[in-house]
């Protein structure tokens, strides 16, 4: 493999826990924008978000996202690095793209049970579930329009990986 993965979906689908999984499946490296961001950066996302904004954090997100990218990586991205024109386009030229799509009761039951609220600081101030939902509806399409695959990611991360592998050796198959 050469052409960069990167993951994109929801905050819980499992960007990092499957990327790990599906990079050590493929002898690839793993980055997380989120965990690079951080490190550079020295502070976590909630205080970045404290200081600087969200507006301030999506300018340190397309930053790592193209310091990160390079091929044979597997990359998993933030839930929003999809919000930006330039982020999309970027994705879909420099790689693979591949959407871990899950519905909001997964995706919340995930997130109640680990909120890491360091890297997850509330995006609308309103409960998990409420906020899933609300920040799903406006992203799903911007996920898809992304995504040259998606994937079921309610899946265990085992299936995932194995769902994203099919679609990639068909890929280089036709
Ligand atoms: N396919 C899965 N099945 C069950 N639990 C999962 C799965 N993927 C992720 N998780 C769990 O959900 C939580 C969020 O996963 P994470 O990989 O951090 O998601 P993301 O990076 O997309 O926000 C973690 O506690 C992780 O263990
Ligand atoms: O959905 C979002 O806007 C965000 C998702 C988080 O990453 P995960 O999707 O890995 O939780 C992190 O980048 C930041 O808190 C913003
Ligand atoms: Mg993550």
């Amino acid at each position: 493999m050469t052409l960069p993965i990167f993951l994109i979906g929801a905050r819980g689908c499992g960007k990092t826990t499957v990327g790990q999984a599906l990079a050590q499946a493929q002898g690839c490296q793993f980055v997380d924008t989120d965990s690079w961001l951080q490190d550079t950066a020295q502070q976590t996302i909630a205080d970045i978000v404290e200081k600087e904004g969200w507006d301030g954090f999506r300018a340190r997100e397309t930053a790592a996202l193209e310091a990160v990218t390079a091929p044979s990586q597997v990359v998993a991205t933030g839930g929003g690095i999809i919000l930006s024109d330039y982020n999309r386009r970027f994705m879909r030229e420099n790689g693979t793209v591949v959407y871990l799509c899950a519905p909001v009761n997964v995706l919340a039951g995930r997130l109640e049970a680990f909120p890491e609220e360091g890297q997850r600081p509330t995006l609308t101030g309103k409960p998990i579930s409420e906020e899933v939902s609300e920040v799903l509806a406006s992203r799903d399409a911007l996920y898809r329009e992304a995504a040259h695959y998606v994937v079921n990611a309610a899946q265990p991360p085992a299936q995932v990986v194995a769902e994203i592998k099919a679609a990639l050796q068909l890929a280089c198959a036709s």
